[in-house]
């Protein structure tokens, strides 16, 4: 067992849902969050917070990326040690990016290198899906790429999504939040067979479009009727920027996450078009957007002792 006193891990953001994989699929962003676990001598827990609105993370024990801390240590049946941690942002929080998956993730596998590494990364990965209460974040923030995530009577089954290189996700971050927990409020608990089949199906397409790059699947597929239908009005602008982006040549654009982060998928030839389009709807909408093109991230959650 290697002991080490302290650790970095960075975590990528992460793009949930993806139009009609509610709950089941993301895919993990060039956007990072980092993270510094060291053994301290003062009691508890110091926690220092640097980078993108940084002043609305709380220090103390209630901070997630400590409880998920607590939470490994907890499952060995050990005491969690002294730690400071110190936090570097760039994930905006709320907004639909996985902020929270960074946190579990980061908390989780912080503590594992310096507990000497107990646990395998599947039973860090079931850990993180219990607390965050649905795989699509914290899967793609552990392990990178895109991840379909379907529970099984073992646990869970992973499996790779591929992605075509040409496929560019824009993301456009408003100037506002909307808590995970609000807009699961939101949700139906029932719907229809229709609604059922309708998703079903365009899941599959879904999964050939990002495969094969074709932008008639693509177009088809981002569409949903379990989630996005009930989310879109606490969205100012949604409409107004979805408009923007298909008319500046993106195959589609869905609620990234739980919102109110909007996603557009195109490629490469359309993206600065799409980043300007998107852009521009929302300011017009008196909302002030932070607009980019990222591209996929294949490693996941990463350490450096
Ligand atoms: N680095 C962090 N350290 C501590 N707490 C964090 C950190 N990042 C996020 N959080 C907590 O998670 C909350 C945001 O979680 P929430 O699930 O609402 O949004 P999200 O994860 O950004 O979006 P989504 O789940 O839709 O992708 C923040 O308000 C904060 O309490
Ligand atoms: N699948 C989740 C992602 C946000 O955590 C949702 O849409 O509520």
């Amino acid at each position: 067992m290697t002991v080490v006193s302290s650790v970095s891990v960075t975590v990528p953001a992460t793009t949930a849902n993806l139009g009609p994989g509610f709950d089941c699929i993301g895919a993990a962003l060039t956007l990072y969050n980092e993270f510094k676990f060291a053994n301290h001598n003062q009691a508890g827990v110091t926690i220092t917070v640097t980078g993108l609105e940084a002043e609305q993370v709380k220090t103390d024990e209630s901070n997630l990326l400590y409880q998920a801390f607590v939470k490994l240590y907890q499952h060995l049946g050990q005491t969690p040690p002294p730690v400071q941690i110190d936090i570097k942002l760039a994930v905006p929080l709320a907004r639909g990016l996985g902020s929270s998956a960074t946190a579990i993730v980061g908390g989780l596998v912080g503590a594992n290198l310096l507990a000497g590494e107990p646990l395998t990364q599947s039973e860090i990965m079931e850990l993180a899906i219990a607390m965050e209460g649905h795989p699509d974040n914290v899967v793609p923030a552990l392990i990178g790429g895109c991840r379909l995530a379907a529970s099984s009577d073992e646990g869970w089954e992973i499996c790779d999504v591929p992605w075509h290189e040409d496929i560019v996700p824009v993301v456009a971050i408003p100037n506002f939040e909307l808590s995970t927990q609000e807009a699961r409020r939101v949700l139906p608990t029932q719907v229809s067979r229709a609604d059922a089949i309708f998703n079903t199906a365009h899941l599959g397409l879904l999964l050939r479009g990002l495969e094969t790059g074709r932008k008639d699947w693509l177009r088809a597929a981002l569409q949903d009727k379990l989630h996005q239908p009930y989310r879109e009005s606490l969205i100012q602008g949604y409409e107004a920027v979805k408009e923007a982006a298909l008319a500046a040549g993106a195959c589609g654009m869905v609620i990234s996450g739980a919102g109110p982060t909007l996603l557009a998928l195109t490629d490469t030839a359309h993206s600065e078009t799409v980043v300007a389009a998107m852009s521009f709807a929302w300011q017009q909408q008196g909302i002030s957007p932070v607009v980019r093109s990222l591209a996929i991230d294949t490693q996941g959650a990463r350490s450096f002792c």
